[in-house]
């Protein structure tokens, strides 16, 4: 349903910028993607939190950059989806790099598990 032009503008354009100011993108996202009606999805809120902790700490804390080649070259990957029920793109290298000895500390603080 996401990729009906009739329903969600340009489906296969990378367009971040389309949620910007406008809720009701988002709004047709939460619709669409977990269901609806009797049978729609319960973890929904769950994904939705865990997705978002998981991106805005990625976001916070690290700059994502290409990978590089052996002579230090970076690789600008080609993007390509694969297509079926759920479509995600082709693995592809890439390099996280903390942003700051505080950004890096508290990575290693949350990736440590508790005692
Ligand atoms: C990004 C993550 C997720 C997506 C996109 C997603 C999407 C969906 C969709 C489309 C359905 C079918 C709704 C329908 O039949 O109309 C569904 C059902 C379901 N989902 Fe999820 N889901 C996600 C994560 C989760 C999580 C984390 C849980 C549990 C913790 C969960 C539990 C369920 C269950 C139990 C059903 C069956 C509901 C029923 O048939 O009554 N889902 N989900």
């Amino acid at each position: 349903m996401l990729h009906d032009p009739e329903v969600y503008a340009d489906p296969m354009e990378f367009k971040p910028e389309r949620y910007n100011n406008d809720d009701t993108e988002m709004q047709k996202i939460n619709d669409l993607v977990f269901g609806f009606g009797r049978r729609a999805c319960p973890g929904s809120h769950f994904a939705f939190g865990t997705l978002y902790s998981i991106v805005l700490t990625t976001l916070a804390t690290c700059d994502i950059l290409p990978a590089l080649d052996a002579n230090g070259k970076e690789i600008i990957p080609n993007v390509k989806y694969s297509s079926g029920t759920i479509s995600f793109p082709d693995k592809f290298p890439l390099r996280l790099r903390s942003r700051s000895p505080k950004a890096e500390a508290l990575l290693a603080e949350v990736s440590t598990a508790p005692e």
